[in-house]
């Protein structure tokens, strides 16, 4: 399928690591404003596409584009200074410092002050009111002076995106939001990362929680054996015999 304005593309993008191929032939292409999902059993190649699209990894053929832009060989921070930001698996929020000062921290580093802990720019500051702005917007204004390590992991997942938010990327890549997550902070979180998209982010989200992946993109890329097996509506991916024959064995 064709996408209108893409924000992300990738033509044929493999990676071949000695004798393993880790990617193979990965073409696809994400809207500008569009939810996508990415899923696949273990090992199935999301952590590596992550990698890819981020720059951590720089694919060993093919392109990968930024709103058009070839982005293939840049690093991380070149790629989050055209619009993208990504969260991690792990929780990357300093456990010492409240969820105002994380914040302020991320906003900083985009507009270019200085990130040391020690040099917190007063209230009123730019990066002040971005953090104030961001914490709002994912529904954590409450906890600006907690110290971010005594949140629920719901709301360390919220800190983490409003982080992000404070980078102002057009494009975001969010690993496994739900991980860890207590089911009491799921409905919570749901909301605030549809909020993310309704804002015309784009996002693009690997998710093991199916039943709440599936509620909320507008689209399903399914990985399996470092390929893209489908790419299409959640309806139309869970009937596809291919995709049910990938997860045999497992629950989707
Ligand atoms: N640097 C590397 N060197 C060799 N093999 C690697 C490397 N990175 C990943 N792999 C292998 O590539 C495959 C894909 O790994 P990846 O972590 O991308 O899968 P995944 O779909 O994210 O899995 P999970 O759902 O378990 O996180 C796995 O078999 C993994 O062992």
């Amino acid at each position: 399928m064709m996408v209108d304005r893409p924000a992300l593309q990738l033509d044929a993008v493999g990676l071949q690591i000695g004798g393993a191929r880790i990617l193979h032939d990965v073409t696809m292409q994400v809207g500008t404003g569009e939810m996508v999902g990415v899923i696949g059993p273990n090992g199935a190649g999301k952590t590596t596409l992550f990698n890819i699209i981020s720059g951590v990894m720089i694919p060993t053929s093919g392109t990968v584009r930024l709103a058009g832009d070839d982005v293939t060989g840049h690093k991380v921070h070149q790629r989050a200074r055209v619009g993208l930001g990504r969260t991690f698996q792990t929780s990357s929020v300093f456990a010492g410092l409240t969820a105002g000062e994380n914040v302020r921290l991320a906003a900083q580093s985009k507009l270019g002050g200085a990130t040391s802990p020690w040099r917190f720019p007063r209230q009123g500051d730019d990066a002040a009111q971005v953090a104030d702005r961001c914490l709002q917007e994912v529904g954590l204004a409450h906890h600006t002076d907690t110290a971010a390590g005594v949140l629920s992991h719901g709301d360390k997942r919220k800190l983490e995106i409003a982080m992000l938010i404070a980078t102002e990327p057009e494009v975001v890549l969010l690993d496994e939001p739900m991980a860890g997550v207590g089911s009491g902070d799921v409905a919570g979180l749901v909301e605030v990362i549809r909020r993310l998209h309704a804002s015309g982010r784009t996002v693009l989200m690997v998710e093991h929680h199916m039943e709440v992946l599936l509620g909320l993109v507008d689209r399903v890329a399914v990985m399996h054996h470092g390929e893209l097996l489908a790419i299409d509506t959640p309806k139309a991916v869970m009937a596809n015999p291919q995709v049910q024959k990938a997860y045999l064995g497992e629950t989707v």
